[in-house]
């Protein structure tokens, strides 16, 4: 046999065992639902095994591995050891060594870390290529004679940088096969590691976020059942387009949403001016609130006095005052200070009844609890954050006092107040007022770890949201100050970090891109100087790819895109929102399908993506229309167009009638 035949006969056994794996899992279906001892371990037992016997039965057919390790002699525990490399564990039918090791297990590691350099004991590290469900060929790197095929070193492997380069179809794949050294530090940094990750575009941060969740689940799988892990993307085509990655590494259970999803209390039905925006996502709207919040803890109006059949059971107003007063000073939510309020009257209530010999039943606590908690309503009432919000956007004279100028709080307060809470038309913004009040009220449930991406985006409010979410967990902070588009997106990451709760995370960076070819990075890298944000410019690990620019309107676009179908992999126009709509109908008009918007979908080739829906999403081809339009559209055009034009895996035309904005003109274009 030669060499690649016996890989082959090995691809069979580990689909053997794959078989062998999934009828166990089945079996155990079968046995689980009819056996386990309550119906609640019998649910449990039953979703785990359906959900492993699904996961086997869909890999069925996929590469079962991707790479090999095989050590030399002077390795302890794997001397003359050789491991097959995959996306799930294989297990042997004698149940010995494994057929194919997961990827994120400890060996594993030495598969992304070694080099010739430091070899790690690795003698070969062999690569596979496949095609279609079929082993076709393989890559050895002799680390033990030299440097050959890495990063940096003169160009790396055939495969590896096949796989790079590869034309782009449908949604985004995973990378565990290619996953490089710096990013594989960062995916299998420890779960109490908050990190936060700057990188330029296409260095691979969504990737290693997508990666480290699916790590963190493996190395930490029993810490992590209870919180769970946030993934946090941009938008919903964003998450739409990532969402197959994490399934496709065996993980199903990760939480995958937007903020404003996550903090959608209630619907949207307002907009904000831009200046009643600015003014609520700044940091300060949280000193607003918490005094609103806080004033409502008054003066106890009288003592209270607890009628039981012929006795009175006394608390006098300065014995409510100090309880008040003391319960204050341990400065807990709102909400939590005014059970245990509750229950410090309560209990100097019963202490009364007790010394005076009374039977305290199941009756009596009721019935005290009741008297009580209506005192209490009168200085420590129950709130809504909604009650709260709405005397603050009706009024905030008060409460904003010192923190905010006159005209900020001009730009809150509502032009016509609603009559009441229920009939106010809550804008997006006021959901993060409203988690902020909540989170003032009572703790929200936390998440084991977050992962946060786009996150120079984040407002301080938005952040804050997040911090309360990971406050006793772990935080993965994705992101490019270049690429921020919003009025409050961060200049800095320790700002930025602090703002989420985690002011000593690591900022850690990621330089290579792989995503855009060179001269495509070369003109995004001339508008990062107008930018104003202190990023070292992207290296893209890419020598490949095409870049064009093109003088026309709408009939130049639909010609590009018709050259365009010439090539293999997706398409994607991005424009000005304002001219999304008109260039979706030039293309419908020419014959062409295109979808509305990005989609994952791979049947679709051509989409019309709104400049401010294409971050995060790439496409192979981008035919980019009117540049400067883009520009006009907002306040941080440019970086709005910084990210447009980083979207291209393999080539760019930039399509134009009205002149290049400024910074993109130069001797090459
Ligand atoms: N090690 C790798 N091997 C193969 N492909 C990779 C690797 N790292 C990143 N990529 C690919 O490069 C592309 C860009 O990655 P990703 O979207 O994660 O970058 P990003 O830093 O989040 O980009 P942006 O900030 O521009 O949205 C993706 O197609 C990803 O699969």
């Amino acid at each position: 046999m030669t060499p690649l035949e016996e890989e082959q006969a090995y691809v069979e056994r580990c689909r053997e065992g794959l078989r062998r794996m999934l009828d166990g899992a089945r079996h155990n279906v079968i046995i689980g639902e009819t056996v386990a001892g309550d119906r609640y371990s019998a649910e449990r037992l039953g979703r785990h095994l359906k959900s492993l016997a699904k996961e086997l039965g869909e890999d069925d057919g996929g590469p079962p591995f991707f790479g090999r390790l095989d050590f030399g002699p002077d390795v302890r525990e794997h001397a003359g050891q050789r491991y097959h490399i995959g996306r799930r564990h294989v297990s042997a039918d004698s149940g010995g060594r494994p057929l194919v090791i997961d990827w994120r297990a400890p060996v594993s590691r030495t598969f992304y870390q070694a080099s010739a350099r430091d070899p790690r004991g690795v003698t070969v590290r062999r690569r596979f290529g496949w095609a279609g469900g079929e082993l076709t060929g393989f890559e050895d790197e002799h680390l033990d004679r030299g440097p050959v095929g890495e990063i940096g070193s003169g160009g790396a492997g055939r495969i590896l940088t096949a796989e790079i380069e590869r034309p782009r179809v449908g949604p985004m794949r995973d990378i565990v096969a290619t996953i490089q050294p710096d990013q594989d530090d960062l995916v299998r940094a420890g779960l109490e590691e908050s990190l936060c990750v700057q990188g330029g575009p296409g260095t691979g941060k969504t990737a290693v976020g997508l990666h480290r969740a699916a790590y963190l689940l493996y190395a930490h799988r029993k810490r992590l059942s209870r919180g769970g892990v946030l993934v946090l993307g941009p938008n919903r085509a964003f998450l739409g387009y990532i969402s197959a990655v994490l399934p496709a590494l065996g993980e199903v259970d990760v939480e995958q949403t937007t903020l404003d999803a996550l903090l959608a209390r209630v619907p949207v039905k307002g907009t904000d001016g831009p200046d009643a925006a600015v003014v609520k996502h700044d940091a300060r709207m949280a000193e607003v609130l918490r005094r609103a919040l806080h004033r409502r803890i008054g003066e106890p109006p009288e003592p209270l006095a607890v009628a039981d059949g012929s006795f009175r059971w006394r608390v006098s107003q300065d014995e409510l005052r100090r309880v008040a007063e003391q319960t204050r000073r341990e400065a807990m939510p709102y909400g939590v200070g005014r059970e245990r309020v509750i229950a410090r009257v309560a209990s100097l209530v019963r202490t009364r009844a007790e010394a005076r010999g009374r039977t305290i039943d199941t009756a009596w606590t009721r019935l005290t609890a009741r008297a009580v908690t209506a005192a209490v309503d009168a200085f420590w009432p129950a709130v809504r954050p909604e009650e709260v919000l709405f005397e603050v956007l009706g009024d905030c004279s008060e409460a904003a006092e010192g923190v905010l100028t006159t005209a900020e709080r001009a730009a809150i307060t509502w032009a016509r107040p609603p009559r009441t809470y229920r009939s106010a038309a809550w804008t997006a913004a006021d959901l993060i007022l409203l988690d902020e009040l909540a989170g003032l009220i009572e703790r929200p449930q936390g998440y084991g770890h977050v992962i946060v991406d786009e996150a120079q985006d984040l407002s301080p409010m938005q952040c804050r949201a997040v911090a309360r979410r990971s406050e006793h967990g772990s935080l993965t902070v994705l992101g490019d100050l270049a690429q921020g588009t919003t009025p409050w997106a961060a200049r800095g990451w320790d700002e930025q970090m602090a703002h989420l709760g985690k002011p000593d995370a690591a900022i850690m960076s990621l330089t290579t891109g792989f995503r855009t070819p060179a001269a495509v990075v070369e003109l995004a890298n001339r508008l990062l100087a107008e930018l104003a944000v202190d990023v070292p410019p992207s290296r893209s690990f890419r020598r490949d790819g095409r870049l064009r620019v093109l003088r026309g309107d709408d009939p130049a676009i639909v010609t590009a895109v018709l050259e365009a179908l010439g090539h293999e992999g997706s398409i994607g126009v991005i424009a000005a929102d304002a001219s999304a709509g008109r260039l979706r109908a030039a293309l419908t008009d020419a014959g062409l399908t295109v979808a509305d918007g990005p989609t994952p979908d791979p049947s679709v080739r051509i989409s019309v993506v709104p400049a401010t829906l294409c971050k995060g999403l790439e496409y192979d081809h981008v035919v980019l229309a009117e540049p400067a339009e883009i520009v006009a559209a907002e306040e941080r055009g440019l970086g709005r167009l910084y990210v447009a034009l980083t979207r291209a895996v393999s080539r760019l035309d930039v399509v134009h009638s009205r002149p290049l904005p400024a910074p993109l003109t130069g001797d090459a274009v």
